[in-house]
């Protein structure tokens, strides 16, 4: 570190002698000087702040200082161990213009300006470390000084510097540790050498001077070949990943990761490995990097985490101890015996005093996407924890939304993408301006290169691997979207609704108290059956609280359309369209496949009460698991189904309750009775059963009713213009969701001629008698846009299905002549289309 003396001191240097105007604007953002930047700027780097940039240019003769505010450059956590007191110092805004000013500096003199000289500006003394290339200033890159990236450091002087530490052998043990000698002939756990052998990266000179100031033989890490028997070849490069991540080696003095593997990738086995590895060896004398590991995890996973030590490890290598009802946290805290807790995040929060007295080597947030908001409870809660290694695992892809993605990053590494306010100016800002058709080509430029340099630098700590990487451990999946026939019922309780008050309102635009989404909820439920509608008329009807006007204008006259002794209890099954064609499903996998099963899901309770009502009354065996499941027996639950012994034939499941996280690989048919805002939500309760360890091939159908607004859902959720602006992630509903008046009318819509209104939107020339055009094995969506753009999707590779690709799956109508799939030629009679995508075709067996 370089200090600036005080100004009475200077002496020699004419430059040093210089004054300096106070600034005619104050506080310019950090990119503000970016924006106006042109080609001939010579940016030089000064000392005084980490974010300290002197401008000069030549024409026209402006220099200026940018700097941040005193706040922000205090909270930057940079690690060049600068004081606050210089901070502070060097707090100043400032622009020098000459000809307005008529001051000292002469654009001759400020040419000459080289490193290490020092210049007075605004009272204050600055040094110029370094000359910054201009490129470094529009990506950005320059003001990250401190993370000591490999992306900053290869280009900018002034990081080199910042990073250069002499090295010193640390290899050969001094005199005093040649004593103490227990390090000695430290050998490395398992044979690197050994055939097979994964051996994690050796520390460079750097990671061995910061953290191996005692000297200790530096010893290879090698992870157990009892688990490299196991693992893929994306779980072994994984497990690198992360070891490097978590010990510093890949962002100078940062141990943070982000490992957004999609779902069902094993990403708990790679963590696993990573705990069991840094538990019991070191590069640094062979000695254990961690002691105790903290996982956190939703509730129902804790038990699954449990059986994923057991499946991989055994239950004597090594001690982990899951929080349930019967063991509290404080049995851990008393014992040295376990080394690993697991615990749910509403219990982290409420034992959080005790689990503080433990000090936790690493921390791994399973489903961590719930940190997206660091205002938050747990993210205060994990972040009081002062645990320094953080590993964050998430299906969900996590670079859509540019602020959620800040308080990911700034969780695992904090501070590495400076203050929010500052992130915002430099990265955010430029890149949504950039985005906007309004922005102009040096907006464009400027956002694209921010991008660019943040995923570079993000990209050094975020693992995204997409399914395609186990694809061929997997079978086949076969992925039916089926349009089904509405009911007679159903129809004319549809139109009702559709004239009703409350809808004609929304179509004016008078969205005050959101009648549109009771309207959308009405209809949801009148596809999944009239008797849903018919509860929640009669509920409304009782309740002494009914006083909104719209929900009563929409349901006025609704009662006259249902059977004056219509009964919901004895609900008939012939008065919805979807469950006709669930019974018939349900009926030929059971007769053509009597030894599979099937998971039903639907994002509603009431759904899945009449769901059950049906298993019983046709004699089918479930087991059911929603959000008023105890914690404590889901996983007991999931067991008892994946077991080849259980004799449930159906696994009712929530989605939103349940759904994230857990392996029903004992089903190989799932069917999504409903379908959600959220693609996210519907993609998360397919991905149970098409994984690792699933046997047979995977049956998906996704059941619409035809002309409904079901369509128009699907619809959204496949149109990649819809989803950029809107809901993905799983805590995103149609709340969540602003619509326009023509949405509206598009979606208050019945389309009761046509066979299949998202085929007539494909523009699609067959007519739905023969197969269509393709056996396209294109991957199905997941993700909203990324923020980032078009050229950062690749650690995001699930691109939203659009339109165009749906086409390209195979397509037919109900009517169609040579069905060749046994499952659908039985259900055919109650539906008006079908579309159909293999994945794996290769091996599938129908
Ligand atoms: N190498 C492997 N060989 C066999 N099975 C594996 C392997 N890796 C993982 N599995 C199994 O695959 C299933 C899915 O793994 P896991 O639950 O860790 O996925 P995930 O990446 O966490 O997915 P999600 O995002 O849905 O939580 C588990 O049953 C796990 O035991
Ligand atoms: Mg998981």
């Amino acid at each position: 570190m370089r200090r600036s003396a005080a100004p009475s001191q200077l002496q020699g240097n004419p430059l040093k002698k210089l004054k300096f105007v106070p600034p005619a604007r104050s506080n310019p953002s950090p990119d503000e000087g970016i924006t106006k930047m042109s080609p001939d700027v010579k940016l030089i780097e000064v000392v005084g702040s980490q974010n300290t940039f002197l401008q000069v240019k030549s024409n026209p003769r402006i220099c200026s200082l940018n700097l941040p505010t005193e706040g922000s450059a205090r909270e930057i956590n940079h690690e060049c161990n600068y004081s606050e007191k210089h901070c502070s110092e060097a707090s100043v805004t400032a622009t020098l213009d000459l000809p307005h000013t008529g001051m000292a500096y002469k654009l001759k003199e400020l040419e000459k300006i080289e490193e290490g000289h020092r210049v007075m500006i605004g009272g204050k003394e600055v040094e110029i470390m370094g000359i910054i290339s201009p490129d470094d200033f529009s990506s950005g890159r320059c003001f990250q000084l401190g993370i000591g990236s490999p992306a900053i450091s290869s280009s900018s002087q002034a990081a080199k510097k910042c990073f250069s530490n002499p090295f010193k052998s640390v290899c050969k043990p001094s005199s005093k540790e040649n004593r103490l000698g227990g390090f000695q002939d430290c050998k490395p756990r398992h044979d690197p050498h050994a055939p097979n052998s994964l051996v994690m990266s050796r520390p460079d000179n750097n990671h061995q001077w910061t953290f191996n100031k005692k000297g200790f033989p530096v010893v290879d890490v090698v992870i157990d070949p009892h688990l490299v028997y196991h693992l893929r070849p994306h779980q072994k490069e994984g497990i690198m990943f992360l070891y490097e991540c978590v010990m510093g080696m890949r962002v100078n003095g940062r141990c943070g990761a982000i490992l957004a593997d999609e779902m069902g990738l094993g990403k708990t086995l790679q963590c696993i490995s990573l705990i069991w590895t840094l538990q019991c060896q070191g590069p640094y004398g062979g000695k254990p990097v961690v002691k105790k590991t903290l996982i956190v995890t939703p509730g129902s996973l804790v038990n699954n985490w449990r059986k994923e030590f057991q499946k991989w490890l055994g239950s004597e290598r090594i001690k982990i101890f899951p929080v349930d009802q019967d063991h509290k946290v404080e049995e851990f805290t008393r014992s040295p015996f376990y080394s690993v807790l697991i615990i749910s995040y509403e219990m982290l929060l409420r034992s959080l005093d005790q689990i503080k007295n433990v000090k936790f080597g690493l921390l791994i947030c399973d489903e961590g996407h719930r940190l997206k908001n660091s205002a938050i409870k747990t993210t205060a809660a994990l972040i009081s924890l002062s645990c320094e290694k953080r590993v964050i695992l998430t299906g969900t892809p996590v670079q859509n939304d540019l602020q959620e993605f800040f308080a990911l990053i700034d969780f695992v590494n904090p501070g590495i993408l400076g203050s929010l306010s500052f992130y915002r100016k430099v990265y955010e800002e430029p890149i949504i301006i950039s985005r906007q058709p309004s922005a102009s080509e040096e907006e464009k430029k400027l956002g694209e290169k921010r991008a660019v340099e943040l995923t570079c630098l993000t990209g050094l700590f975020i693992l995204r691997r997409t399914q395609e990487v186990i694809n061929k451990y997997l079978p086949p999946k076969i992925e039916n979207v089926v349009f089904c026939r509405p009911g007679a019922l159903q129809i004319e309780l549809y139109r009702k609704l559709l004239n009703s008050q409350a809808v004609r309102f929304c179509l004016q635009g008078l969205l005050g108290n959101s009648p549109h989404l009771i309207c959308i909820g009405a209809l949801k439920k009148l596809c999944n059956h009239p008797c849903l509608l018919f509860n929640s008329i009669k509920e409304k009807e009782c309740s002494s609280t009914w006083d909104g006007k719209e929900e009563k204008s929409l349901y006025e006259a609704l009662v006259d359309v249902f059977p004056a002794d219509y009964n919901p209890l004895m609900f008939s099954e012939e008065e919805s369209g979807k469950l006709q064609v669930l019974l018939k499903l349900l009926a030929v996998i059971h007769e053509l496949r009597p030894t599979e099963k099937v998971v039903l899901v639907s994002n509603y309770t009431q759904t899945l009460d009449i769901l059950q009502e049906v298993c019983k009354r046709h004699g089918y065996t479930y087991t059911r698991l929603d959000g008023q499941t105890p914690v404590s027996q889901r996983q007991q639950i999931v067991d008892s189904f994946n077991s080849k012994y259980s004799s449930d034939f159906i696994f009712l499941l929530s989605s939103k309750a349940g759904g994230v996280g857990l392996n029903l690989i004992g089903g190989s048919h799932l069917i999504l009775y409903d379908i959600d805002w959220n693609p996210a939500t519907d993609i998360q309760a397919m991905s149970r059963v098409w994984r690792d360890g699933q046997k047979n091939p995977v049956h998906i159908y996704r059941l619409l009713t035809t002309g409904t607004i079901e369509e128009k859902i699907y619809q959204r959720q496949i149109s990649k213009q819809d989803l950029s602006g809107a809901v993905v992630d799983l805590t995103r509903t149609s709340e969540h969701i602003q619509f326009s008046v023509e949405e509206l009318k598009n979606l208050f819509t019945l389309h009761e001629s046509s066979h299949c209104v998202t085929h007539d939107l494909l523009d699609c020339e067959c007519t739905g008698d023969q197969d269509g055009t393709g056996d396209s094995l294109e991957k199905f969506p997941v993700s909203r846009n990324c923020q980032l753009g078009a050229h950062h999707q690749k650690c995001n590779s699930l691109k939203p299905l659009s339109m165009s690709q749906l086409k390209q799956w195979k397509h037919f109508s109900g009517d169609h002549l040579n069905l060749t799939d046994p499952f659908l030629e039985r259900i055919r009679e109650n539906v008006s289309f079908f579309f159909q995508n293999i994945t794996n075709q290769s091996t599938a067996i129908i």
